[in-house]
């Protein structure tokens, strides 16, 4: 049961934990959740407005602008965050194409280090904000670990993510981000080169004519009519695999767990299970990306079910095939040719079987390597790497809630909100810590369904970690780190009759089992509740324990319950105003039994001094001083 602090005229101050982070003030991923920290919160039209660069809305610049404009700035950090001289730097391991590096070169430090040994990167990335790589760079634990916190985002200039440690960069914080769809049709091109090069043995015969040789009974191919193709990753590639396949007079099936059966009916593919298209498919094209369920996914036992003489293309990546077992299958006809893109190890030993083998056709990972689609992926990650660095939250985010543009302007004053009454809720709790059970509720007329409360989620539980937690908290890693800290955040959507225009109506956040230490924070059940709206916009805190308040969220709070008497806003202005602390607004709200709840807003924390003075006040009952 939650109980009042032991004093109830006992000065409750919560200053958050000093973040250990160096990088605190860096314009980031940071600078967003930052961003919705400060005094002056972002408006949707600023939002939504911002230009720093092609498609991207600036939510730092915005952000401060709005700062600028405030009478309430305490935004130091994120003003010389903005500054030239301490521009991100941006460090690319891999060649990018040129339009994606203009674009990096008009934001921040570009450098461009390429063939870096995994010592060598180490070594260079604690001064780096952002790490761009394609499938070259392992990306891997000890990286995070040799940022030092610095490291905010890291760019993959392509589709497959699993060179970055993904885990490693969600403990430490880093969102990682990548470029889904500009390869898409450059490598789905290279599957289709692969399959009938193949078919016809064009590079075995290419090499025999370059060694004098003109053998035109041994290269007799095979046709591509009328064939079975199974398509094993019904994904972006897949689907343009099949449609070309399809072109080719090709019958074509495919298996994807995940994928929906209308999108492949509709470009007449059956969807199948993985025995019925590996046993019954001519050729057999790889596309899933490479996870633990999908490694060596092709192996002694998958060939064995094969047709045999199939024949093997893979785009995708070398670890869905044990390669020692491909070669088998190769050496005893099961397999009778296959033509490979990617390996295991890349580049594969000089000495690999499956390189030297003579029904095996083999490019060096090439599959996204067109003029076109270097452009379209250097341009793609480039603007989510700025876009990520300012704050912005990225639609191709891999280890954080991804946010469609849309849905994200709609529901961008709901994440400040959210973010705040996590901060003011923690706030209320006596000792700050202890909190092993949060419930929040949302509020909506909307179907529940249509209400992706992910986001709020994320930004309720960072607002209630980061003041109690001396790491760096984030989108990325705050449902990680409250898992660790045994932090238990249950959600529930109630329906109400209001208007569906707005996503949600309200959002309370109801924390159980612990103490407060503003004994009116505490509702009939026991639990520290408050609730927030938005109003106009801006965050609003609407209830606070059983009572009905109106207070704008914003800077700095002193709450009081005193008696409901004439003069209080005098006397406690007067107690401020003497030691120039600025007031920014003053709220009374009417509780029952003669009591009221005041709310005072201020630019500046007030010294013991006056917050004691403050309790001195004799129809003061209790306050609470809190940062928001
Ligand atoms: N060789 C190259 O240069 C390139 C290689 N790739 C590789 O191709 C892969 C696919 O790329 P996209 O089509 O853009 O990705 P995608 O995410 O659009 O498609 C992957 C599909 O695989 C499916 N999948 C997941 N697990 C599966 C399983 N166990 N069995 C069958 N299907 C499964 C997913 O549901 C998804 O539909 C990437 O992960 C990447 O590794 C992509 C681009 C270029
Ligand atoms: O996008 C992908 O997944 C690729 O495999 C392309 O790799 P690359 O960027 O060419 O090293």
């Amino acid at each position: 049961m939650a109980s009042s602090s032991s004093s109830l005229k006992a000065i409750s101050t919560f200053t958050p934990s000093a973040k250990l982070t160096p990088s605190s003030s860096k314009p980031s991923l940071l600078s967003f959740l930052k961003t919705t920290s400060t005094s002056a919160p972002i408006s949707l039209r600023a939002w939504q407005s911002g230009s720093h660069f092609r498609g991207s809305r600036s939510l730092i610049t915005n952000a401060l602008k709005a700062v600028e404009s405030s009478p309430v700035s305490s935004s130091g950090d994120l003003k010389k965050a903005a500054s030239s001289d301490s521009k991100p730097t941006i460090l690319v391991s891999e060649k990018l194409g040129e339009a994606g590096l203009e674009v990096l070169r008009a934001f921040g430090n570009l450098e461009c280090a390429y063939n870096l040994s995994p010592e060598e990167l180490c070594a260079k990335i604690s001064s780096c904000d952002a790490l761009i790589v394609r499938s070259g760079t392992k990306v891997i634990r000890q990286v995070f670990e040799a940022a030092k916190g610095r490291l905010k985002v890291v760019g993959r200039a392509g589709v497959g993510i699993d060179n970055v440690d993904l885990q490693a960069a969600t403990e430490f914080g880093c969102l990682v981000v990548n470029a889904p769809t500009a390869n898409t049709v450059a490598a789905a091109e290279h599957g289709i080169a692969l399959l009938t090069s193949m078919a016809r043995n064009v590079a075995q015969a290419d090499a025999s004519m370059k060694a004098g040789l003109w053998k035109r009974n041994k290269y007799v191919g095979v046709s591509l009519v009328g064939k079975t193709l199974a398509v094993m990753g019904f994904g972006k590639v897949g689907s343009e695999v099949a449609r070309r396949a399809k072109g080719l007079g090709m019958l074509v099936i495919a298996h994807d767990p995940y994928a929906p059966a209308d999108r492949a009916r509709a470009i007449g593919v059956d969807l199948v299970s993985f025995d019925q298209a590996i046993s019954t498919a001519d050729f057999v094209s790889l596309h899933m990306p490479l996870t633990p369920t999908t490694s060596k996914v092709f192996n002694d036992d998958t060939f064995s079910k094969m047709k045999k003489g199939v024949r093997l293309i893979n785009v995708a990546r070398g670890g869905v095939i044990d390669e020692d077992a491909l070669v088998r299958a190769l050496d005893s006809g099961v397999v009778a040719q296959a033509a490979l893109d990617v390996f295991t190890e890349e580049p594969p030993s000089k000495e690999s079987k499956l390189v030297q083998h003579e029904n095996v056709t083999v490019t060096p990972h090439l599959g996204a390597s067109t003029k076109e689609a270097q452009e379209g992926v250097a341009i793609e990650i480039a603007e989510a790497v700025v876009g990520a660095l300012q704050g912005e939250l990225s639609a191709t985010a891999v280890n954080a809630p991804m946010v469609p543009p849309e849905v994200m302007s709609e529901l961008s004053p709901y994440v400040v909100l959210a973010e705040k009454l996590g901060k003011l809720a923690v706030q209320l709790v006596a000792g700050g810590s202890g909190i092993t059970s949060v419930r929040v509720v949302y509020k909506s007329a909307r179907d529940h369904d249509d209400l992706d409360t992910r986001l709020l989620r994320a930004m309720i539980t960072k607002g209630i970690i980061e003041p109690i937690s001396t790491s760096f908290i984030n989108l990325v890693n705050a449902d990680f780190v409250a898992k660790q800290k045994g932090l238990r955040i249950s959600e529930e959507k109630v329906s109400v009759d209001s208007s569906p225009e707005f996503p949600v109506e309200s959002i309370q956040v109801h924390i159980s089992n612990v103490d407060s230490k503003f004994a009116s924070s505490v509702s009939d059940n026991g639990s520290i509740s408050i609730e927030g709206k938005v109003k106009y916009g801006e965050p609003h805190l609407t209830r606070l324990g059983s009572f009905g308040v109106d207070v704008s969220l914003e800077g700095n709070l002193i709450l009081c319950r005193q008696v409901d008497q004439p003069g209080m806003i005098g006397q406690v202005g007067t107690i401020l105003g003497s030691h120039n602390v600025n007031v920014s607004f003053m709220s009374v709200g009417r509780t029952i039994l003669k009591k009221a709840i005041m709310a005072i807003g201020v630019d500046e924390e007030p010294s013991k001094e006056i917050l004691t003075k403050i309790g001195d006040v004799s129809a003061i009952e209790e306050f609470v001083f809190l940062k928001l």
